[in-house]
């Protein structure tokens, strides 16, 4: 019975990676399904565009409906904005996601024009009774409206107006100006349903979802009592003054539900011996997780080269009391350094620059009067550091390997 319930476990867990398991948008759920069974059992065309801001779940309500479907009732094409930057691209993955190449070998590798007219011709000789149904998904609808005269987009919904093969056409897209992006012809052949998608907004709902994940229901082969123990602590867990802290937390947080996951996920694999979730397991994994100092983050993701010249701003800013400073200042400050120690490479002015331009990218020095700056050369642009030497050294400290010279360097007397 142990071995059930860790079985039952990672079951759990690969729910959660697998994002197999929607909760809530119920009657988002069944609108969604009327609209495609529309196409699939009656075969009429439509088409509709799901809205909610990144990571609402517009993905996984999508993908649990196409799952209730019969394989058979249907023909799925996937197309993503950010991967189909073209119209051409788009056409030619839907030409071989319908497999329509092998009807003519040449087709997908012909022009534009050719394709669009053979998908077309094929589109009319189609009926709604003898057609097998089109569900047509376009992820990141918004960028398919950047393409040259929307032409894509105008044939697909002229197709679904003018009810040719049965095509139910869905877009998904986090903007909520889309239909603004349509041009004149393709908005008056979009059908208008539009569904919006709200992430949760309130404790109560995250609490629902986090219980949702974890609750273990009765037909999982565990022992009764284990069983009952399990969803008893969750209960606690949820009317616990501390989760719901957590909560509040999250909520704030824009992508929640992605988090909610990600937390559960981690406090399930780094639960103790007895298999019991605490409060304590669950606050520490959030900490870790999201509430990182992303200072440091960042300087432990800088290479040896990046920290040494954060060490030379830090010093060169202690020194002049946060005075601006430019490249060739902190340049020779490196080098005298480089220098003094053998066991460092003085490496090539070009590499320096590079390096400390990723320091200017990553915002941890900061642009002193942008515009005055643009007309001047580089290495003479005059910046500020925004952080302070207790951080490097710090972060320093912490770094792996990091030469017993540079650690040296940083609390030598600064001159
Ligand atoms: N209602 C929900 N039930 C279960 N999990 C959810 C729900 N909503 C969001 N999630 C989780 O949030 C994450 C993001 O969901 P999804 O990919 O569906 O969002 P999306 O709106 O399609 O995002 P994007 O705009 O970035 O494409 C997934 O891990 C998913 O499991």
């Amino acid at each position: 019975m142990g071995i059930d319930f860790g079985v039952c476990i990672q079951n759990m867990k690969k729910k959660l990676i697998l994002n197999d398991q929607l909760h809530g948008f119920d009657k988002e759920q069944n609108e969604l399904i009327q609209i495609i069974k529309k196409t699939t059992d009656f075969g009429e065309s439509d088409s509709m565009i799901i809205l909610g801001p990144r990571g609402c779940g517009k993905s996984i309500l999508l993908e649990s409906v196409i799952k209730s479907l019969s394989p058979e009732s249907h023909t799925l094409v996937l197309l993503n904005g950010l991967i189909h930057t073209d119209d051409n691209l788009a056409l030619k993955s839907i030409i071989q996601q319908l497999q329509m190449e092998n009807l003519d070998g040449t087709f997908a590798e012909g022009s534009y024009a050719d394709n669009i007219s053979f998908l077309l011709e094929s589109f009319r000789a189609g009926n709604k009774t003898a057609s097998k149904s089109i569900i047509m998904v376009l992820d990141r609808f918004d960028m398919f409206c950047s393409h040259t005269n929307q032409t894509l987009l105008y044939n697909l919904f002229d197709s679904v107006q003018s009810q040719q093969s049965p095509l139910c056409i869905i877009g998904l897209t986090s903007r909520i100006d889309v239909i603004e992006l349509l041009e004149k012809r393709v908005k008056s052949r979009f059908s208008h349903n539009i569904m919006m998608l709200n992430p949760p907004s309130e404790i109560s709902q995250l609490l629902e979802r986090f219980k949702h994940s974890l609750i273990i229901n009765k037909h999982c082969k565990v022992k009764a009592d284990v069983l009952k123990n399990w969803n008893n602590n969750i209960e606690l867990l949820i009317s616990d003054v501390r989760i719901q802290n957590l909560m509040k937390d999250l909520l704030k947080s824009s992508n929640n539900s992605t988090k909610l996951n990600l937390l559960i996920f981690h406090a399930l694999s780094n639960m103790s011996n007895d298999l019991i979730l605490t409060v304590e397991n669950l606050t520490n994994n959030y900490t870790t997780l999201f509430k990182k100092d992303m200072i440091l983050v960042h300087l432990l993701g800088l290479s040896v080269l990046e920290l040494c010249l954060m060490i030379s701003i830090c010093h060169h800013s202690e020194i002049y009391d946060q005075e601006p400073f430019n490249f060739e200042m902190i340049y020779d400050r490196y080098c005298k350094f480089a220098l003094r120690n053998s066991t460092l490479l003085v490496t090539k002015r070009q590499v320096i620059i590079k390096a400390f331009e990723r320091i200017s990218v990553m915002q941890l020095i900061l642009p002193v009067a942008v515009i005055e700056n643009k007309n001047v050369l580089r290495e003479y642009r005059l910046y500020k550091c925004s952080i302070n030497l207790d951080k490097v050294k710090t972060a320093s400290n912490l770094y792996f390997r990091l030469p017993p010279v540079i650690l040296q360097w940083i609390d030598s007397n600064i001159i």
